[in-house]
């Protein structure tokens, strides 16, 4: 009952083959490649896979990348399926004004962060936060509703919109200070604190709101860039949209 993963940011696609379509199986192979090399996957990584019975992916990179990996899907007889975002899914609930219209990442993510928290013991908030291309800090209330989330670009988005938007920003990357004294170290502890800055805003607004202390759970690839300068406490699962596509794929078979 092998089943494959995927998940296609606005850099990456990262995949993984589990053993089975339950929470917790084992993964059998996993990989990341840039969207400029999908298109030699199934020659490459994927030749020698064992063939997945199944799959299940979410897309947030457009229709011609979906397209193009759903031509290499073809290496094996399956039904490519995507997570569209729904008014309820595996235990979350869709907050959003047009439930659709929320990145399917997040709300997989959304999914995979609510079943940490419940594998764990009692229902608590929890606030998910991802940072790949864009960042987005997403709050989720502790009977599973998501109430709303923030998108900013990720910290290569905003070096390259300063970059072009000024005469005088065209620096190596510096460090993270507290009190910056070069233009590097300005620009780099910016990005990250205009991110960490989201977040502990986004978690007070979600403690005050719940009246509890949420959990943080951390993921995508620059993730473990910015965990050092998040301060509180704080999970990095570099797992999650996987976690949720496993927890929506056992849902659904479930049912
Ligand atoms: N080894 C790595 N390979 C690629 N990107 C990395 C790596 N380490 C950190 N990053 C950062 O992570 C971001 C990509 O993360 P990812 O979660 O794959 O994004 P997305 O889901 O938007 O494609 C890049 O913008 C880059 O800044
Ligand atoms: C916010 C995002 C661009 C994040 O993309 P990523 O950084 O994972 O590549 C993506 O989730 C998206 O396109 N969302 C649709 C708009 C929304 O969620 O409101
Ligand atoms: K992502």
């Amino acid at each position: 009952m092998t089943f494959l993963a995927i998940d296609i940011g606005n850099t990456r696609l990262k995949w993984a083959l589990y053993a089975s379509p339950q929470p917790g199986a084992a993964v059998l192979a996993h990989g990341a490649a840039f969207l400029e090399t999908i298109d030699e996957l199934a020659e490459k990584e994927w030749k020698h896979l064992a063939p997945p019975r199944s799959m299940l992916g979410c897309v947030v990179a457009g229709e011609a990348v979906r397209r193009r990996v759903e031509e290499q899907l073809e290496l094996w007889d399956l039904t490519p399926r995507w997570v569209v975002p729904s008014p309820h899914e595996a235990g979350v609930s869709n907050g959003y004004d047009h439930p659709a219209r929320l990145g399917a990442d997040r709300w997989v993510a959304q999914i995979g962060a609510r079943g940490h928290v419940m594998a764990r013991g009692p229902a608590k908030p929890v606030l998910v936060v991802m940072i790949g291309t864009a960042v987005t800090v997403d709050a989720i209330d502790a009977n599973g509703k998501f109430l709303g989330g923030l998108i900013l670009p990720g910290h290569g988005i905003m070096l390259r919109a300063l970059e072009s938007g000024t005469a005088g920003l065209r620096v190596p990357t510096g460090e993270v200070r507290r009190f910056p004294a070069n233009t590097s170290d300005a620009l780099t502890s910016g990005g990250t604190y205009a991110i960490t800055g989201a977040i502990e805003r986004m978690h007070r607004h979600l403690a005050e709101h719940c009246g509890e202390t949420p959990v943080v759970l951390v993921t995508g690839g620059a993730g473990w860039k910015v965990s050092p300068y998040i301060d509180l406490p704080h999970e990095l699962v570099d797992s999650l949209i996987f976690d949720g596509l496993l927890q929506i794929q056992s849902h659904r078979l479930a049912l």
